[in-house]
């Protein structure tokens, strides 16, 4: 992908993440369409990953990546058309995601499973890998500033459903899910209260 590509790419996404976003505060009948888009702050980080996974002789022994959810706000996925890989784990299986050309995938990330108070949940995801042909992916991971914290909003917290999350500043959480990846751990399980 060229410099120019991945910047026009990288532009109409942020666009397409922004409506996500909206739709989101909407469905929880937040007070403010804006709440997630507002809660960036000044320096969000937005980081392109571009995965490739070759094909694998024994991919009953290795994984393209493993199992995880994503530490972001939201993630943009293009996947590959000509192979899958992709799954998600609901209810203890793992579930192929379909793949659908032109088609952009959006996943929840732990920043949005924070604030909407556990409402919107952050999947636990991995890539599987196959005999037959590699694959490519492209990740754009949005993130709130770093320096700011993050809690579930006072909004949907009441009587019925307590805060069952604990306030995190980003950069301690990115330090934890790092640390709890490697670990085989969930950096999510960490600020539950
Ligand atoms: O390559 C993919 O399809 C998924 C990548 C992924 O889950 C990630 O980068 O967090
Ligand atoms: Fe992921």
């Amino acid at each position: 992908m060229s410099r120019d590509a991945l910047h026009e790419f990288t532009k109409k996404c942020g666009g397409v993440k922004d409506d996500l976003l909206r739709a989101m505060a909407k469905l929880l009948e937040l007070n403010d369409d804006d709440y997630f888009v507002k809660h960036f702050g000044e320096r969000p980080l937005t980081n392109a990953r571009c995965s490739y996974y070759p094909e694998c002789p024994r991919p009953e022994l290795v994984f393209g990546l493993k199992p995880h959810s994503d530490g972001t706000v939201v993630t943009v996925l293009m996947v590959d058309d000509r192979i899958g890989g992709l799954q998600v784990l609901k209810d203890g299986v793992w579930w192929d995601v379909p793949i659908v050309p032109h088609t952009l995938l959006l996943i929840i990330g732990d920043q949005t499973e924070i604030m909407s108070n556990g409402i919107l949940k952050s999947p636990v995801h991995r890539v599987v890998t196959n005999t037959k042909k590699e694959r490519l992916s492209v990740a754009l991971d949005y993130s709130v500033d770093p320096k700011k914290e993050i809690e579930p909003s006072a909004q949907l917290i009441n009587e019925k459903r307590s805060a069952l999350y604990t306030k995190v500043k980003i950069k301690d959480y990115f330090a934890r899910n790092y640390n709890d990846f490697t670990q085989g751990k969930m950096a999510i399980d960490t600020v539950k209260v």
